[in-house]
Formats: C-alpha cells, structure tokens, sequence
C-alpha cells in the first residue's frame, strides 16, 4: 500500500476520534458501485452504508457522496443510510440533511430536450433516456454502434438550448445540465463550511466528469484517486471499484489514507 501524503496545513482542532485532517469527496458510480448496463441495474455492496458511516465518523462527518445522480437517487440505493451529497454534477446539494437545488424542475427548455431524446430512444432500441428532472442522460450502452448518433443528437440538443446549458461526457453516456454545473464547484461549495473547512479535500472517481472534482481537490493541496483506467489528473489509483470498497473498509477501521 501506498500511504497518501499527511495533510500539509495543520487541521483545525477536532474533538477524540476525528483526527485525520481529511475531507472525502466520493463518486457514486464505477467508484462505490460497479457499472451495471442499465442505471436501475446497479447493486449495492452489502454493508456499504455502514462503512461510509463509520468512515464519516473517522473524519469528523466530512464525507460527502459527489454524482451524477439525483440525490434522491443516491439515497434510494444507500437506503436506510443518508449521507451529504451533491447531486447532478452539482445542481443539488444535501448538507447536514438541508436539501437546496439551484436550477428549477420541469424547465421547459429542458423538458424540449426529454422529448428530444425520447423520440430518438423509441426508434433506436438499446438507446436509454434517464430523465432527471433537472438534468437528462442519453445512454448508449446497450447500443454501442449508436455513439456516433447518440452525440450527435446531444449536439443538436445543445443547439436549441443555449448558452446556459452545457454536455457532460462519462461513460457510454452523455448528460445535459445547467452550465454552471461542476463536481470542482460541488467541492469549493462544501469546503466553505464546518466540518469541511479547514480539511484537505480527498477526491475519489471514476469518469470524465470527476476530473472537475480531481482538479478542484489538487488546487487546494488535497489529494485525488482515479478508479480504474483511463487519462487523468489524479496522481493515485485503484484498479476497480471492488478494491476502493476494500480500501473503503480499511479506512474506515484507521488505517492510513492510502492506496
Ligand atoms: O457521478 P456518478 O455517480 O459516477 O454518476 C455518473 C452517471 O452514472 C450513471 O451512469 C453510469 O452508470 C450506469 C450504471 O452503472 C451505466 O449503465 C452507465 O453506462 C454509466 O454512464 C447514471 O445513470 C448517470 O445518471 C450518472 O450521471
């Protein structure tokens, strides 16, 4: 194993058991969970929950799940558990169980796009539509040979839209959200308030989108890991998600932040 670097900056002073100087920022898909075809496919890991709780209490309850899904989402598969979260790449945001969103729902411009998709979704088998409510994912897993088209048609999107809506790429998918949109934004955002400020951000992802995230931690001092293969900033990785979840546990037990 490889131990992580100390926190540099001392951290603030913290009660008994909160120690570490950290704080953790962590994707939910292809990172807590393995990839599965379809999004309602994915299964979590038994006892997961429970080892991000105790990991939360090791850190002073800086811990926060950063995705792409909706937190109501993050919490149906986390259930009976609740963590902080920022949801859809940073439009919502869940702290201390203050839920707060800072785009409306049922934008019309957006739901133009649903409608969009879902047309190009019935005439092209494979090709998934995952409406949510502020944001709209177009997945081409299932249908690989249909990428090309797929982006095609979120360029179209993009087009009528405007300038206040942007496309994030991930995996055989790609999304439509609020410009002002971004994991780095999600973390800066956190980081302004206790038990977050003062502590190094750690930042742990999988895909195109965590790359903000990654960014955002390094900028200031923190520490980034790469799930799995693929270009990155991160100057840490792990194989696969299995192994962050075995990582995860050893963590939460006190062992060092390393990977
Ligand atoms: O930021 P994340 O928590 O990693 O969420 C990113 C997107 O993940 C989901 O899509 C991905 O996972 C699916 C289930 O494994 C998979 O079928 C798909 O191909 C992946 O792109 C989710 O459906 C999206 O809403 C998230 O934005």
């Amino acid at each position: 194993m490889t131990a992580l670097p100390e926190p540099a900056r001392p951290a603030p002073p913290q009660g008994a058991g909160h120690a570490d100087g950290y704080a953790l920022f962590l994707d939910f898909d292809g990172t807590l969970v393995d990839l599965a075809p379809r999004p309602q496919d994915v299964r979590v890991a038994p006892g997961l929950g429970e080892t991000l709780e105790r990991l939360r209490d090791r850190v002073g309850g800086a811990l926060a799940l950063v995705s792409g899904r909706p937190v109501a989402v993050l919490d149906g598969f986390l259930d009976p558990h609740r963590f902080d979260a920022a949801g859809l790449h940073g439009v919502e945001t869940r702290r201390a169980g203050r839920f707060t969103a800072s785009a409306g729902a049922d934008d019309p411009v957006l739901r133009a796009a649903v409608a969009q998709f879902a047309d190009f979704a019935r005439r092209h088998p494979g090709i998934l539509v995952e409406d949510k409510g502020r944001s709209v994912a177009l997945h081409w897993r299932l249908a690989p040979e249909l990428e090309d088209e797929a982006i095609a048609q979120g360029a179209v999107a993009l087009e009528r839209m405007g300038p206040d809506w942007r496309i994030q790429a991930g995996k055989s998918v790609l999304e439509i959200l609020p410009a002002f949109a971004s994991k780095a934004g999600a973390v800066q955002g956190f980081l302004q308030a206790p038990p977050y400020a003062g502590r190094l951000p750690i930042f742990v992802g999988d895909d195109v989108t965590d790359e903000h995230g990654f960014e955002a931690a390094l900028a200031l001092g923190g520490l980034a890991i790469r799930i799995g293969e693929g270009p990155t900033v991160a100057p840490w990785r792990l194989p696969s998600p299995s192994a962050f979840r075995e990582r995860l546990k050893a963590w939460a037990e006190g062992e060092p932040f390393g990977v």
